[in-house]
């Protein structure tokens, strides 16, 4: 065994150690899905699979796959770009192999660097797909074997490293050591990984003795949320060296670096305090560093973040530059939302989020916008405040906008949406309609009204049916954000109805029906805004035909509920104190929405006026919404915030709100007196 400072060849690493690099094409990195098939242990009903491939789509310059992933319960669907795919049917590592990393070694004996990395939550096959099984070789052993061969042909020789990072620090995994390996940069900015060792190796049994040890290791060094899940990023790297021709040494020519991430997390999922908590957390900020330099090298970026997080400096000579890359990113076909966590960080780091972009995700403005002052309205029109006499007279505190800026509601395609503007264009005789930046806000007598007209004329239904291959699926989740609110099972209004899209059940049903489909959505929309914080509650409004203010976003429903007496008497709230903290609850949501919206709007600077925000989150922020809109205060996980830090984050913005909301009370009071 050789103890070594790895230092990189020099070619490949020409162009790798500055954050500003030209980067010509080659430096993409490829995005591909790995789907594990079911497993016995799976409990059963996560066996209906969720992911699937929609599409094998190519171009003149690639090919690439639309991955579609869709909730069996409630019936939401998302779909994403991505340069390849390997389904639960298709259980063969050396497929993945052969089509995507083997490419990749001959440019090691050429100078030119790799980095092969397994991605996803835990149990969905990383581990299984980089190291394999008794049964099957998986991408370590499969890359070590042609490598092998490879160097026998050329004369060259192949080493080996294995390391961890674990908690942002770097462990070897080869021998134990007392420290940690220290990584630093030498004055050609190249990095190295000082004591680390390398070993040789000429055959494959070799290969599994020292590569077996090192897994033992890693294995006893960290245990987890259960026995088997990884904590940290393991590391294999393969370096391929010849003998210089004065004879005085090796001559590194290239390495191939596979490594086994560890597991992204939900942060809810693991306990919230001490180690647990900080290595989750320290997890997901290294996957998220991780996928803003794959993004950066994706887009060609003149800054590429790789002092980030310990694993991209580590890995910087082998990212970008000469190098190539592949990311696997392995789903679990059974576990909805980690596959779309994964997939859709996946396919952010390509560049192509969601080739389906909700109506939300398109239309959503790129204003700058006040959240204080835009929460300070809404709490006066509310009449929290002293001021709400100002607004007492309008239907909300958002009226008197001009019609222009109204937003449609989102679950229209654009031919819809046409019509639907033309059909409003005629009824809008008197110019009812309010607007808002955010949301679409309508009084209920008109939304009834205006639904009742355009459903009567039948002017949705042709443009409802016929949509072929992706568009109609991207019509099914649209007419999903309808029919799935009038799916709702513990409503007492439910008809047989209810799987249908609602061009059918308007096709069916007489006005006084249509109306009544109606009501179903509205009485979800009638619910807390965010479904994911309390889906139970979302059932205990009840729909009255009262007039009431609705803030109206039929595809994804997020707005509080407004407490008419009605919905107040059927959520049996009794006391004055229920009420107030049914308002208090409701009040508290619409803050975690402005808030979610603030943060898909802000500036940078507008960010760091924000308390609890530094510099660091809100450049985390800005990367993350860049292809993927912030949809829940939850998603701040991504960026490797606890729920407890986005709860902390989230309540100081608030209680900012409410300090000055005192401070404007109390000045006014002292005038008045
Ligand atoms: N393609 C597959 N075929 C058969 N079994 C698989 C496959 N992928 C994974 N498994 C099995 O699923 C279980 C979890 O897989 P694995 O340990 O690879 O997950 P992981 O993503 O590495 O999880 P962690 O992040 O917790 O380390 C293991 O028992 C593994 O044998």
């Amino acid at each position: 065994m050789e103890n070594s400072s790895v230092s990189t060849n020099a070619n490949a690493n020409a162009n790798a150690h500055s954050d500003s690099v030209s980067l010509s094409s080659k430096t993409k990195v490829r995005v591909i899905v790995r789907v594990r098939p079911f497993l016995p242990n799976d409990t059963p009903q996560q066996q209906t699979p969720c992911v699937s491939l929609l599409h094998q789509l190519s171009s003149d310059s690639a090919q690439e796959v639309a991955v579609y992933i869709r909730d069996q319960q409630t019936r939401r669907n998302e779909c994403y770009r991505l340069d390849s795919f390997f389904g639960e049917e298709d259980n063969n590592v050396s497929r993945i192999f052969y089509r995507e990393v083997s490419p990749l070694i001959p440019g090691l004996f050429q100078g030119c660097n790799a980095t092969v990395f397994a991605y996803g939550a835990t149990g969905s096959g990383k581990t299984y797909t980089m190291q394999g099984s008794d049964e099957q070789p998986g991408l370590m052993p499969l890359a070590m074997s042609t490598i092998l061969s490879m160097c026998q042909k050329t004369g060259t020789k192949a080493e080996i490293s294995y390391y961890e990072v674990y908690l942002d620090r770097c462990y070897d995994l080869l021998e134990l050591k007392a420290k940690e390996i220290a990584v630093w940069d030498d004055k050609n900015g190249q990095v190295h990984l000082g004591g680390l060792s390398r070993v040789s190796v000429n055959s494959i049994p070799q290969f599994h003795d020292v590569y077996s040890s090192g897994v033992q290791r890693r294995k006893v060094a960290h245990t987890a949320l259960n026995d088997v899940s990884s904590r940290s990023h393991g590391v294999l790297v393969i370096s391929v060296s010849s003998p210089s021709v004065d004879g005085s040494g090796d001559v590194l020519l290239g390495k191939l670096n596979l490594i086994d991430l560890a597991g992204n997390e939900d942060n809810r999922r693991t306990c919230n305090e001490g180690i647990r908590f900080q290595e989750s957390a320290k997890i997901n900020q290294s996957l998220f560093a991780l996928s803003n330099v794959i993004f950066a090298l994706n887009n060609n970026k003149a800054r590429v973040p790789y002092r980030d997080s310990k694993l991209t400096r580590i890995l910087q000579d082998s990212l970008g530059g000469n190098s190539r890359a592949l990311m696997v990113a392995c789903l679990n076909p059974g576990e909805y939302q980690q596959s779309v966590h994964t997939v859709s960080l996946a396919a952010r780091s390509r560049n192509i989020s969601n080739f389906v972009p909700s109506a939300h995700k398109q239309e959503t403005p790129k204003l700058k916008v006040n959240m204080e002052e835009k929460l300070r309205a809404w709490l006066e029109s509310k009449g929290k405040t002293k001021s709400a006499q100002k607004y007492g007279s309008l239907n909300s505190p958002f009226m008197g906008k001009n019609s222009a800026s109204v937003k449609k509601p989102s679950f229209l395609n654009s031919s819809v949406k046409a019509k639907v503007a033309a059909n409003q264009g005629a009824y809008n005789e008197k110019e009812r309609t309010a607007s808002l930046p955010f949301r679409n806000l309508f009084d209920y007598e008109d939304l009834q009204e205006y639904w009742s007209k355009t459903l009567q004329e039948g002017s949705l239904r042709d443009d409802l049916i016929p949509i072929p291959g992706v568009e109609k699926e991207e019509r099914k989740e649209d007419a999903d954000g309808i029919a799935m609110e009038s799916s709702n099972t513990d409503s007492p209004v439910e008809s047989s109805d209810q799987n249908k899209s609602p061009a059918k059940v308007v096709a069916s049903s007489p006005i006084s029906e249509k109306k009544n489909t109606l009501t179903s959505p509205l009485r979800k929309v009638l619910s807390p805004i965010n479904t994911n914080i309390n889906q139970n509650r979302a059932e205990e409004f009840s729909f009255t035909d009262q007039p009431c203010h609705l803030l109206f976003e039929p595809s994804t429903p997020k707005t509080p509920s407004i407490l008419t007496c009605a919905n107040i008497r059927s959520q049996n709230i009794v006391t004055p104190l229920d009420k107030l903290n049914a308002r208090g609850s409701n009040l508290k949501n619409y803050l975690a929405q402005e808030y979610v919206d603030f943060l898909n709007t802000a500036s940078r600077e507008e960010l760091l006026e924000l308390k609890g925000i530094g510099v660091k989150i809100a450049e985390y922020i800005l990367e993350l919404r860049e292809t993927s809109p912030v949809k829940s205060l939850s998603d701040l996980a991504k960026i490797g915030l606890s729920s407890k830090q986005i709860n902390n984050l989230f309540s100081r913005a608030a209680r900012g709100i409410f300090d000055r909301e005192n401070t404007t009370s109390s000045c006014s009071e002292a005038e008045v007196n």
